[in-house]
């Protein structure tokens, strides 16, 4: 049994947490807050007098989180507490939950898991949901699914949006490149070029990521890659891939090997960007 006496609640993805305990005194007021995108947990207050004391708060704590957030934290955790650099910020790692890559398509699953590996420092699961195909400029579009994503899922997320752009056409299909394949097909796509002599193109992936409140930021990761379209040539398996050639290969996406167009694709160079961040900012202690 702990002697602290809590008050918790669950907002903008932030769990806060305010002890009062009778037993050391209104000095020792303490506040906490478990932030769902991060892998510690993060006790902010004054000075604790002993190591029994702050167990009890932890084990208070602990308890509260438990109860809000079940299976994420791991029963053992306040185990493997530690004491950081300064008196009054304690913090203990605790097991994040996963992020939720929301995606109605299989084959940007696939080169995320093919790109990522293991190296992303956070777990990530895909769920295959369809969130609606908003209108607008590339990160108003980005925002609003993300923050679909994240009210279905009720937690961290990620979402992408993919945009090809012909510079003939100002940037045209952009991010409608989806419902120009559908009705056109490849073939369709590099007719619509007939009358120009600019084929230039460019492939825009960007990954929104939100921590799953919903007044969180949304975050943009974004990558591009310069080409041109040309006659289809190669697999049917992914979209555009057959009639979209990168700059400096002779193939198009859907002729190269998939390591290749993995090392040098939009979707990679975004998923670079992506890591870094996560490298980055993991594991700090959000206050
Ligand atoms: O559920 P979401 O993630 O939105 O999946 P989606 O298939 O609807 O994808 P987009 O809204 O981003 O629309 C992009 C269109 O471009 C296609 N596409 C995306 N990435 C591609 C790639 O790397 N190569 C070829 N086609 C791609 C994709 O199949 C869509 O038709
Ligand atoms: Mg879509």
């Amino acid at each position: 049994m702990c002697d602290v006496v809590g008050v918790a609640r669950w907002e903008r993805g932030v769990y806060n947490y305010t002890s009062d305990s009778p037993k050391y005194g209104s000095k020792n007021k303490s506040e906490g807050c478990y932030s769902s995108n991060s892998s510690y947990l993060c006790l902010r207050g004054p000075r604790f007098k002993c190591w029994q004391g702050l167990t009890q708060v932890f084990c208070g704590f602990t308890q509260l989180l438990q109860a809000s957030l079940g299976q994420c934290l791991p029963s053992n955790c306040f185990a493997v507490h530690h004491l950081l650099y300064d008196s009054t910020l304690y913090s203990y790692p605790v097991m994040a939950r996963p992020i939720v890559f929301v995606t109605s398509n299989i084959k940007k699953t696939e080169e995320f898991v093919a790109i990522m590996g293991k190296s992303f420092p956070h777990k990530v699961e895909s769920r295959k949901i369809n969130i609606p195909e908003y209108q607008g400029e590339i990160d108003e579009i980005c925002a609003k699914k993300c923050k679909e994503a994240a009210r279905i899922v009720k937690g961290p997320v990620l979402v992408e949006d993919t945009c090809l752009c012909f510079n003939a056409l100002g940037g045209l299909p952009g991010p409608y490149i989806k419902w120009f394949l559908e009705k056109l097909g490849p073939e369709g796509l590099y007719q619509m070029l007939t009358g120009w002599e600019d084929k230039s193109a460019y492939a825009i992936c960007t990954f929104a990521y939100s921590p799953g409140g919903e007044n969180d930021e949304v975050l943009f990761f974004r990558g591009k890659t310069e080409g041109h379209i040309v006659s289809p040539r190669g697999t049917r398996e992914f979209g555009w891939d057959p009639c979209f050639q990168p700059l400096g290969y002779d193939k198009t996406y859907a002729e190269l090997p998939k390591e290749e167009k993995n090392k040098i694709s939009h979707r990679s160079l975004a998923l670079l960007q992506l890591k870094k961040h996560f490298l980055t900012n993991e594991g700090k202690l959000s206050s």
